[in-house]
């Protein structure tokens, strides 16, 4: 029949239970979650597909859920096709709620929370509503000519990535976006990598924060039994 994770999505879509429920609900999973920052054109997909297959996460990337739910004949629909023509921020309590929806559908428990959160008011509500604490956040820096490049050959069709909304999204990410990568700098959660480097050099970068090395001195391997046990 039903999974309980399948009872909880129909639950959440077809009746209208508070964020507080909602957040309830998310809380007793215990996630686990990784914000995954970084300009338009950063690489943050990318990377975040090539994290998924190595690390066992689920990733949601908040510019998807919201290009899906505009595309579903939503009431926000239209607001959210407006704010993203403008390279603007669609207001937190629409993209906390589609990645809520996400996380309890999706049965697990580790998250890669990829464009999110993009301002101080993604970052507040985020924390106050669901109570929780990123693990880390993975910053993607990248040159604004490399990145604005990538974005001019990516050809996934998407309406914002033409010259003019590249622009304002590249003015809305210095202004709003990288005080929020400043916050958690200051909480010591970033870890940031060079991002124009090729993929699978970066993503050698990303593989050493998900699997730290152990430093030799620490490998007890190796060593002669007294030494070890001293
Ligand atoms: N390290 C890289 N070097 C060159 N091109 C890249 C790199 N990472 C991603 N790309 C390409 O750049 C474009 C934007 O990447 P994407 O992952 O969609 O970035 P973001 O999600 O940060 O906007 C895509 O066409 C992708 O194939
Ligand atoms: N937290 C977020 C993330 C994206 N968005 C909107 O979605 C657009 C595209 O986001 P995206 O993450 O898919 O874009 P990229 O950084 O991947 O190029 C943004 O320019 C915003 O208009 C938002 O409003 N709030
Ligand atoms: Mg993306």
């Amino acid at each position: 029949m039903f999974s309980f994770d399948q009872i909880i999505h129909f639950a959440l879509l077809y009746s209208p239970l508070s964020f507080e429920d909602i957040s309830d609900r998310l809380a007793e999973k215990h996630p686990k979650v990784v914000f995954v920052l970084g300009g338009p054109g950063s690489g943050k997909g990318t990377q975040c597909e090539k994290i998924v297959q190595h690390f066992g996460y689920t990733h949601l990337s908040a510019g998807d859920l919201l290009r899906a739910e505009k595309n579903s004949g939503s009431e926000n629909g239209i607001m959210i096709q407006n704010m993203m023509n403008e390279g603007k921020i669609v207001p937190s309590e629409v993209t906390i709620k589609l990645l809520q929806k996400a996380m309890l559908d999706s049965g697990n428990e580790k998250f890669l929370i990829d464009g999110f959160p993009r301002n101080e008011e993604n970052r507040a509500a985020f924390e106050a509503l669901t109570k929780i604490e990123p693990e880390f956040v993975l910053y993607f820096n990248c040159p604004e000519k490399e990145m604005e490049r990538r974005i001019l050959n990516r050809n996934q069709g998407r309406e914002d990535d033409n010259i003019e909304t590249i622009r304002k999204r590249f003015k809305v990410f210095l202004e709003s976006s990288l005080p929020v990568i400043e916050y958690y700098k200051g909480k010591g959660k970033v870890r940031e990598i060079d991002a124009a480097k090729p993929v699978e050099e970066v993503f050698e970068e990303v593989k050493d924060i998900f699997n730290p090395k152990v430093p030799k001195d620490e490998n007890v391997e190796g060593r002669c039994m007294c030494c070890a046990i001293l």
